[in-house]
Order: C-alpha cells, then structure tokens, then sequence
C-alpha cells in the first residue's frame, strides 16, 4: 500500500506502517514510535484538535514521523585525504544547507553554513562538509552550539591549522510566533587554529564568508 493511499477515509487499522518506519533511518534505540504517536495523539487533542476525524486521525503518526526524521542523526565518518600536492591555503564551502530544531520549541531553524580550514597533513572531501552540518544539525540545537559542535569535530578528527564555521539561519520561533520578528537572520560563527589566532587568516575567512554569497 503506498504512503499515500494510506491516507483519507482508510481505517486506521488498515494502515501498512513499514513504510513510513523504514524513512526513519535507523532511529536511535531509545526512540518509541508509538509511544510517542500516543502522546501525539493526547497533545493535539489536549489542544482541541479534532484528531478522531477521518481527515486527522493519521495526524499523530505523521507528526512523529516528521520529528523522528528530522531528529534521526545520519551514519558519518568524517574520512580524510593525504594532503600530497601541500595545498596551504583556504578550503572554503559556502551555502551548505542548514535545517535543524531549536531545543527550546521544537521549531525549525533555517539557513547555511559556510564551512573552511586552512590544511596541514590531511584534506577532506568536498561532500563532507555538507555531511558534517547535517550530522550534528539532526537534533535539538542551538545555533551556539551547532557552530561550535562543527568547528570542534573537525579540529579534532583533521588536525588542520585553523577552521572556521559560520552559520546564518532563521529561527521560525522567533518569526513565525512570539516576537514575529520575520526575516531577522542570527550569525554565528566559531574560528579555531590560525582563523582564530592569525589576524591576516582570520580577516580573509571573515571577508569571505560575510553575508555568504548573497
Ligand atoms: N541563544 C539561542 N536562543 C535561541 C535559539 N533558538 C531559540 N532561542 C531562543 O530561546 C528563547 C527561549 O525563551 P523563553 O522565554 O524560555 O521562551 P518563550 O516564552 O517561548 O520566548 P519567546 O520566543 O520570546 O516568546 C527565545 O528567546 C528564543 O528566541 C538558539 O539557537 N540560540
Ligand atoms: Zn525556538
């Protein structure tokens, strides 16, 4: 039965439920779908939700299903390269997407990460980076903190002489409800090695990365 026709006036019974599991990759021994379908469940009717309806009684399982993707932390293993032609100079990957969760309201934090290193024996793969980000953004965050996890992993497990990590996201907690502040960009960034310490590296990291490619 496919995803789709699973949904509308089908009983709930007669919903197949592999399908939707096997897109949470590999969730987390301690993940409980159905507990937390129920607790879904009570929460949206706690809020008034019409959850016993035909058109939301798959509501709960979905809603799960989302947070459980967004929250499932992928397979990575940061590989590394010989450095054999001595590249001494700025590797930088702009624009990487970046989709995570604020851990104070489970809403989505949105933008890119401009992720570089300055190399001494190892390089990395292009992709990696990219991989990175999404490794430690598949959780409860603050941005503070996904900078800083990013920066952090890559100095320890590629040695470089600097790194520097700098994101720019939307917080929809801050835009789509409370303050509504729609469109404020929050920028942080977490410099280590000689992007921190060199004001010449430094400066031409910050140059580079300063308002991204826009
Ligand atoms: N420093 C930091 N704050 C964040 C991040 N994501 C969300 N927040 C903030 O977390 C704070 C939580 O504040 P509280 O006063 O406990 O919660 P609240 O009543 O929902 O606050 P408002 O959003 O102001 O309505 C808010 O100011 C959010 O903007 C983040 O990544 N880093
Ligand atoms: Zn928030």
């Amino acid at each position: 039965m496919s995803h789709l026709a699973s949904t509308g006036s089908l009983a709930h019974e007669t919903v197949d439920r592999s399908h939707w599991r096997q897109r949470v990759a590999r969730p987390a021994p301690d993940v409980d779908l159905d507990a937390a379908e129920a607790a879904a469940g009570t929460m949206l009717a706690a809020l008034g939700l019409p959850v016993d309806s035909d058109d939301m009684l798959e509501t709960p399982r979905r809603l799960v299903a989302a947070y459980a993707e967004m929250l499932t932390v992928p397979d990575f293993d940061l590989t590394t390269f010989a450095n054999s032609a001595g590249y001494d100079e700025l590797v930088l990957v702009q624009d990487i997407p970046v989709r995570s969760l604020c851990e104070h309201h489970l809403l989505p934090f949105v933008g890119v990460a401009h992720v570089g290193y300055l190399p001494d024996d190892r390089i990395l793969g292009l992709s990696k980076f990219a991989r990175l980000v999404d490794f430690f953004a598949r959780r409860a965050q603050t941005q503070e903190r996904l900078t800083t996890q990013i920066a952090d992993h890559l100095q320890e497990r590629l040695a470089p002489v600097g790194v520097g990590v700098v994101i720019e996201a939307e917080h929809s907690c801050m835009s789509l409800r409370g303050a509504r502040a729609e469109g404020a960009r929050t920028v942080t960034s977490t410099l280590r090695g000689a992007l921190r310490e060199d004001p010449s590296s430094r400066a031409e990291f910050l140059a580079l990365t300063r308002g991204g490619t826009r």
